[in-house]
């Protein structure tokens, strides 16, 4: 049975948002804790459980990332996991039953991730549509071309969805603040070049970068790519992050456990770990 839109643009139109969700954590002067797992790995039930797991462990956002065949920003960890969702036979349309279950169960808004081809096969303003009703706040598409990103962004607001946009170390200055402006909910700010994945140390320049973005926009500014321990977190933290996003660590708990049961308790673990290592 599907829920019933309570008439304010979705089942998740009570609960707070993602640039709502960032202004309180500023206000208590906490950074955000934002892990990232791929929808369907091991399997769709799992997913469910993990989102119900990490939201109960202080998640103040949740990235859920819909598996993609040609994952071209993604690592191994992330690549191994979307393998594994799609020949479990996961796709965007039981993504989204999925999420129409769970999300009212949250306390945390979540935010979806995919590639753009999913998103241009639907049409952009159906696609906005269908997870706006499943109760999504955000959304980050990290091969969005800069020319598309006006139309996405203007469906996006259209439909009450907060459309995260990407930056990295090696975008120019002059686009990063177009991106700066842009950005709704919080700005990525991917660490380092490459794909995903963790790495032993933090990009030192994420340090002179995060200057750079708050220099040029009050929103909030969240670090992703390759951190996957406390000293990671507290570094970024102290350097003035809103936020910390946290991928390939969180994947790898489910994806080498030898059951899914494991696999949860091993995330939660793990996150609680995390958690307590955000200022
Ligand atoms: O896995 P990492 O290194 O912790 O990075 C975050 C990340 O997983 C998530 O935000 C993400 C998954 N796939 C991506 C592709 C591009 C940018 C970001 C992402």
């Amino acid at each position: 049975m599907e829920m019933e839109d309570s008439g304010r643009g979705g089942v998740g139109a009570g609960k707070r948002g993602v640039a709502e969700t960032f202004s309180r954590i500023r206000e208590q002067g906490k950074t955000a804790f934002i892990p990232f797992i791929t929808a369907g790995d091991p399997d769709l039930a799992t997913t469910s459980k993990a989102l119900k797991i990490l939201d109960s462990c202080g998640s103040d956002v949740i990235e859920l990332g819909v598996p993609y065949s040609d994952p071209l920003a993604d690592g191994p960890v992330i690549q191994a996991a979307a393998t594994r969702a799609l020949k479990k036979g996961a796709t965007f349309d039981s993504v989204i039953a999925m999420l129409k279950g769970v999300i009212p169960e949250l306390s945390c808004p979540i935010v979806i991730f995919t590639y753009y081809n999913p998103i241009l096969k639907r049409g952009v303003s159906n696609f906005m549509a269908i997870i706006k009703k499943a109760g999504v706040h955000g959304l980050v598409v990290p091969d969005l071309p800069l020319e598309e990103t006006a139309l996405l962004r203007n469906e996006a607001v259209m439909h009450g969805i907060e459309l995260v946009l990407l930056t990295t170390p090696t975008t120019p200055t002059e686009r990063m603040k177009e991106i700066a402006k842009a950005s709704e909910g919080f700005i990525y700010l991917v660490s380092s070049v490459g794909v995903t994945g963790a790495r032993s140390n933090v990009n030192l320049r994420v340090e002179y970068l995060l200057q750079e973005i708050k220099k040029v926009t009050d929103k909030p500014v969240a670090v992703g790519f390759g951190i996957s321990t406390p000293e990671h977190v507290k570094q970024i933290a102290g350097w003035g992050a809103d936020g910390v996003i946290i991928g390939s660590a969180i994947v790898r708990q489910l994806g080498e456990a030898a059951s899914p049961e494991e696999g949860l308790k091993r995330v939660e673990e793990y996150a609680k770990n995390m958690k307590a290592a955000m200022p």
